[in-house]
């Protein structure tokens, strides 16, 4: 069965995205991991599928690169929202509502989570600052953003060796569903940031990585809000306050379409 796909990218962080809103589409892990291998498939960071929804113009499910389905993407939703026009997104993680601004689109996710069994943690802890260290990374935030995230503000974020430490933080005992791991520091011009991602490893920016550090960072008077959240694949605005949702404002980008035969990765 031959599908169309769209390749999208949210500030590098890379998307394949499939419309199974008319004719359905059965994916399931394998399928996904397939489709995402940057060897053997497409390649992505995350695979993308659209359904119809009842709560909102569209629903998107979302599986990370090892095929890993989660509640969440920030930067998936921009496209989403770019290629639909959709309005509201329904995802696991709850309602996200979006519109486009020039040439950027900004999306709504739903207010942040701070209880220890809202992250979640396997047992109880002050989410604040975690009684916890790995290496030079200690005591981070704990929040969830419509997904699980840690925050550690550290000096300089590139002397961090995410790819050696993510793994171990992102498996930890303490995370019952794993975790996304983010190291920033806080500069003149805003929050430089980087993101080791659940299931997904280092990527060029995380949507839902900047919405937990700023969050952290304005919680921790360190910034004001709005604030420019800086990545390697570029930069987004952030804006909150406590109890509402949090605003992500960037480009989102189309590079090709292309279509694939899925019974071909569906063996
Ligand atoms: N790239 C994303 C987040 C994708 C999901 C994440 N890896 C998880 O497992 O929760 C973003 O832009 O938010």
């Amino acid at each position: 069965m031959t599908r169309q796909f769209h390749k999208m990218h949210g500030l590098g962080n890379d998307f394949v995205v499939m419309d199974g809103r008319e004719q359905p589409i059965a994916m399931t892990p394998a399928l996904a991991k397939a489709l995402a291998d940057r060897q053997f498939g497409i390649g992505c960071d995350q695979l993308i599928l659209l359904e119809p929804s009842t709560t909102a113009d569209v629903k998107m499910r979302i599986w990370n690169h090892d095929g890993s389905e989660v509640q969440s993407c920030g930067n998936a939703s921009r496209c989403v929202v770019a290629l639909t026009g959709a309005k509201s997104l329904e995802t696991s993680g709850g309602i996200v509502e979006g519109g486009s601004f020039g040439a950027e689109v900004e999306v709504s996710l739903p207010p942040p989570h701070f209880g220890w069994d809202e992250v979640p943690l396997n047992y109880p802890m002050d989410t604040a600052q975690l009684p916890l260290a790995w290496g030079p990374l200690e005591h981070p935030m704990a929040l969830n953003v419509g997904n699980p995230h840690l925050v550690f503000f550290v000096p300089d974020e590139k002397a961090i060796d995410l790819v050696s430490i993510g793994p171990s933080i992102e498996h930890d005992p303490a995370f019952p569903e794993r975790i996304n791991v983010n190291v920033a520091s806080i500069a003149d011009d805003g929050i430089h940031l980087r993101t080791w991602e659940r299931g997904s490893g280092l990527t060029m920016a995380c949507g839902t990585g900047a919405c937990a550090t700023a969050v952290a960072a304005i919680v921790q008077k360190k910034v004001t809000s709005p604030v420019r959240v800086h990545m390697r694949g570029g930069d987004l605005t952030i804006n909150w306050a406590p109890g509402e949702q949090i605003q992500m404002r960037g480009s989102a980008t189309h590079v090709f379409k292309g279509e694939i035969d899925l019974e071909q990765f569906a063996r």
